[in-house]
């Protein structure tokens, strides 16, 4: 489903402040797999994220998705293939649009575009039969502005609106770390549920190690641009935090006192 090979990216190469943040990269994701992505800040997680997505392009190596070579397609003609969700709800949904219009551009993402969403009685039924489940209310505020949401009911309709998109695949860029725990929970179960129900191929990158094993079904680690862990099935079953940490520890060759490593 996702293939990326050997993928090279380096910041201002040539200047002083070079930054060599993928090095080498190779990464084989299976349908309906569902990845938790862990490594100390810098790592290149979110890096590897906006090359899959076509939002940077890698100096060499390939992206693969879907058996076709996307390594130099734009972000634009890759927006069919592949949904995001972001660390900050502010980006992702349009504040200035209705939450029906943001959901109806979801819907119609990947196809041609038309300057304002199309919707009609039959799209707008669709839409609050998915904002129900939800359980936020918002099937009553479709006219609402986005703007007027708060972080958590952005996030859940982002999710939503991945579901809604013809891609498969789904790349979460810490989108619980902005919210209160109690908030993050919910939007975390809801994601385990709509990747389940929908079978969306997911990559979560998360600073929690505690996130990275309890959702999903694979946990990689990477470090300075490479893969340096890479769990699954029994193995991973059987892996509890204080391993993770221990391993991280180990790569990093430094002691964690980060709080929201060790507890989030
Ligand atoms: N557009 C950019 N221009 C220059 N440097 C960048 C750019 N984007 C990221 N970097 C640098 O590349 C390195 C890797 O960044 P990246 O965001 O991929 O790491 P990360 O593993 O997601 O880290 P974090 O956990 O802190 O979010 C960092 O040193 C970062 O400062």
């Amino acid at each position: 489903m996702i293939k990326v090979e050997e993928l090279q990216l380096t910041f201002n190469a040539g200047t002083p402040i070079e930054n060599h943040v993928l090095r080498g990269l190779d990464l084989n994701i299976k349908e309906s797999e569902f990845v938790t992505i862990i490594g100390s800040n810098g790592a290149g997680k979110s890096s590897l994220l906006n090359v899959i997505s076509g939002d940077l392009i890698a100096d060499t190596g390939y992206v693969i998705i879907n058996d076709k070579d996307v390594s130099r397609l734009p972000a634009w003609k890759r927006a069919g293939m592949v949904a995001r969700v972001f660390q900050d709800p502010m980006i992702g949904t349009c504040e200035n649009l209705t939450i029906e219009e943001n959901l109806a551009l979801a819907y119609n993402r990947g196809q041609k575009q038309r300057l304002k969403p199309a919707l009609n009685n039959h799209l707008r039924q669709l839409f609050k039969d998915k904002l129900t489940v939800l359980n936020l209310g918002l099937e009553n505020r479709l006219s609402d502005m986005m703007g007027l949401l708060s972080g958590g009911q952005r996030q859940a309709v982002s999710l939503l609106m991945s579901t809604l998109q013809s891609s498969k695949i789904l790349l979460l860029d810490e989108h619980t770390a902005a919210l209160d725990p109690k908030t993050a929970q919910f939007v975390l179960e809801l994601t385990a549920k709509m990747v389940e129900e929908s079978k969306l191929t997911t990559m979560m990158v998360t600073h929690s190690m505690k996130q990275a094993l309890e959702y999903g079904t694979r946990t990689v680690m990477l470090h300075q641009g490479k893969v340096v862990l890479d769990v699954s099935g029994e193995e991973r079953k059987r892996m509890t935090v204080t391993d993770l940490l221990n391993m991280f520890e180990k790569t990093r060759g430094e002691e964690i006192t980060d709080d929201v490593l060790l507890l989030g």
